[in-house]
C-alpha cells in the first residue's frame, strides 16, 4: 500500500511534499520519492528507504518549484530495486511524472498494447511504469502543443477503459499541471485538501487525510471513484467523472489495518471504525464465548490498541499494555521478506512479564495473515507465564490473495487459506481463537457512512470487484511473486536508476 503527495502552491512546496510523504510513511517503508517542476525541468530524488534516510539537505535544495508530487512505496509488483521507487517520468508529450498506489491487474496485457500499437519500452518490472506509459500514450492522442482540460479528462477516461485494478493516482505535466485520478472502484484512498495564502488557493492531493492535515491544508473531500482533477500551474481548479460506470468498493483492509487512526476515508473515521470493530468482536465474545475465564486484555501494539480498548469496555475486562512496542522498528507486516518479518516481531515487541503471570490472557490484533506476528506473540505470552492465551482478530480469517495493493500474492503463504478457525488456532498455539465475522466487519466500517453500499473484501471471501481475476491468473501470480521468487527476483534487479540524479 503505497502513499501518494502532490501540491500545487505559490511558493516552494518541497517541504510540505516531504512532511505530506512523513505523514503516509506507514503506507510504505522501502523507498521514497519527490519529483518537482521548476519551470521547464523535472527535478527528481528517489531512493530506497524511509523519508528521512531519502532525502538530505543537497536533495532538498535540489527539489525547487512550486508543483510536484511524492511516493512513499511498499512493493506489490516489480521488484523492491531503487530503479522501482516512484515517482516516474516519461519525457514524451511534454514531460509526465506521475506516482500511483495500487496495483493493475492487467498489467501484461497493456505492456504489450504498448508495444504494438506505439513501440513504447518500459524498462522495469513496475505496473506503475505502464500506467504512466498508458497515461502518455493518451494525452498523445492531442495533436496540439497545449492541453486543454478537456483533453486531459478524455485521456483519463481512456485511461480507465483500458486498465484494470486498482489505482490512485497523482501526476505532474510540464507546462500544465497536477492531475489526480481514482479507479472507477475506488479501491485504494485520495483525498483532495485546500490552503488559502495571500496569493491565493493552494491545492494537496493524496493517499489519507492525515497527511493533509499535517502540512496545514484543510481536507475538502475525497476524489470519487473514476474522476479526474486537473489543477493547473496557475491555480485554477477543475474535475470531471471520467468513468462512464463508477462503482465504489473502498478496499476495507484500509480500515482494518493500513491507515492511520486519524485519518478519514470516504467520509469514515479510521479510528471510529476501529472503535466499532473493537466492539462488535467484544459483542461476539459475550454471546458465544462468555465461558472463556479472561483476566485480561492485551492489545498487540499497534493498530489493535484502540480495538482492543473498546473491546475491553464492552466486555468489562481490564486492557492492560502487556506489550512495548521499539518505536525504532517499522511496521513488520510491510516488510518486504518472510525472514525479515519474521526476525522483526521479537525485535518489534517485547512482554512486561508480570502482567502474564498466572492470567488467562485475551490478546487481540486487526488482523492475522501470515501468522508471523500471533504465533511469536503467544510464545512470548506463555513464556511471561501466562496460564491461558486466547486469541481474537478484528478481521476475519483471510484465506484468498489480493491483486488490489496489498502484498499477499500467494495463498499458500495464508496462514488461514483451507484452513478452518480451530485448525488456525493449532498452528498458533492459541488455547482459543476468535474471528469477526465479515458482516459485523462491514458494518463496523458502513455504521460510519451508510451511503457506502459495497466494499472490496476479496481477501475474506475471494470476491474481486473488478471481474477479471479468475484461478489461472491467481496461480501465475503466486508463481511470479511467492517469497521465494521475489527474492531470487531481487537479487536480479541491478537495474541502474535511469532518471535518478544519484546522490
Ligand atoms: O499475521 P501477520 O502476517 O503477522 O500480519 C498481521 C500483523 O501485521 C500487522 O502489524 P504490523 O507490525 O505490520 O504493524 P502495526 O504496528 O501497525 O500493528 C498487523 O497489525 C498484525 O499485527
Ligand atoms: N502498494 C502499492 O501501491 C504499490 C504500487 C506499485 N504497484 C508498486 O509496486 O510500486
Ligand atoms: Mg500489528
Amino acid at each position: 500500500m503505497c502513499g501518494v503527495v502532490g501540491i500545487v502552491g505559490n511558493q516552494p512546496i518541497n517541504q510540505a511534499l516531504y512532511d505530506g510523504l512523513t505523514m503516509l510513511q506507514h503506507r510504505g517503508q522501502d523507498a521514497a520519492g519527490i519529483m518537482t517542476i521548476d519551470g521547464q525541468t523535472l527535478r527528481l530524488r528517489k531512493s530506497n528507504g524511509l523519508v528521512r534516510d531519502v532525502f538530505h539537505t543537497r536533495h532538498m535544495r535540489r527539489l525547487s518549484g512550486n508543483m510536484g508530487i511524492g511516493h512513499v512505496r511498499y512493493p506489490t509488483a516489480g521488484t523492491s530495486s531503487s530503479a522501482e521507487a516512484q515517482p516516474f517520468y516519461v519525457n514524451s508529450p511534454f514531460g509526465i511524472a506521475m506516482a500511483h498506489n495500487g496495483n493493475l491487474t492487467n498489467a501484461a496485457d497493456l505492456q504489450a498494447a504498448l508495444f504494438e500499437k506505439a513501440r513504447r519500452h518500459i524498462n522495469t518490472s513496475s505496473d506503475s511504469e505502464i500506467l504512466l506509459n498508458i497515461f502518455a500514450y493518451e494525452l498523445m492522442e492531442s495533436k496540439q502543443l497545449e492541453l486543454s482540460k478537456d483533453e486531459i479528462f478524455s485521456a483519463v477516461a481512456r485511461v480507465h477503459e483500458q486498465v484494470r485494478g486498482a489505482y490512485a493516482v497523482v501526476a505532474v505535466i510540464i507546462g500544465h499541471g497536477l492531475v489526480a485520478f481514482r479507479d472507477p472502484h475506488g479501491i485504494r484512498p485520495l483525498a483532495l485538501g485546500k490552503r488559502e495564502t495571500p496569493q491565493g488557493t493552494e491545492y494537496m492531493v493524496a493517499s489519507e487525510s492525515v497527511a493533509i492535515d499535517g502540512t496545514g491544508f484543510t481536507y475538502e473531500r475525497d476524489v470519487e471513484p473514476g474522476e479526474a482533477i486537473y489543477i493547473s500551474e496557475q491555480g485554477e481548479f477543475f474535475s470531471q467523472q471520467c468513468s462512464q460506470q463508477p462503482v465504489h468498493n473502498p478496499c476495507i483492509f484500509e480500515y482494518v489495518y493500513f491507515a492511520r487512526p486519524d485519518s478519514t476515508i470516504d467520509g469514515v473515521s479510521v479510528y471510529a471504525s476501529r472503535i466499532n470493530m473493537g466492539r462488535k468482536l467484544g459483542e461476539k465474545i459475550q454471546r458465544e464465548y462468555s465461558h472463556l475465564d479472561i483476566d485480561v486484555i492485551v492489545p498487540i501494539p499497534e493498530t489493535a490498541c484502540d480495538i482492543a480498548l473498546e473491546m475491553s469496555r464492552v466486555l468489562n475486562i481490564p486492557y492492560r499494555q502487556g506489550f512495548v512496542k521499539n518505536r525504532y522498528i517499522g511496521r513488520t507486516f510491510i516488510m518486504p521478506g518472510q525472514t525479515q518479518r519474521r526476525k522483526s516481531v521479537r525485535r518489534k515487541l517485547n512482554a512486561i512479564t508480570a502482567e502474564f503471570k498466572d492470567k488467562n490472557v485475551l490478546l487481540v490484533d486487526d488482523s492475522i495473515v501470515r501468522g508471523t506476528t500471533s504465533e511469536q506473540i503467544i510464545e512470548m505470552a506463555r513464556e511471561a507465564g501466562a496460564k491461558n492465551v486466547y486469541f481474537a482478530s478484528a478481521a476475519p480469517e483471510i484465506r484468498y490473495p489480493n491483486v488490489y495493493g496489498i502484498d499477499m500474492p500467494s495463498a499458500n503463504e495464508l496462514i488461514g487459506f483451507g484452513r478452518e478457525a480451530d485448525e488456525i488456532g493449532a498452528i498458533i498455539k492459541a488455547d482459543g481463537l476468535i474471528y469477526q465475522d465479515l458482516t459485523d466487519l462491514i458494518d463496523a466500517v458502513k455504521g460510519e457512512n451508510p451511503s457506502l453500499e459495497r466494499f472490496e473484501t476479496s481477501v475474506f471471501n475471494g470476491e474481486y470487484v473488478t471481474g477479471d481475476i479468475n484461478q489461472d491468473y491467481l496461480d501465475r501470480l503466486d508463481a511470479a511473486r511467492n517469497d521465494n521468487a521475489r527474492a531470487e527476483d531481487d537479487q536480479d534487479s541491478t537495474n541502474p536508476e535511469l532518471y535518478n540524479e544519484g546522490d
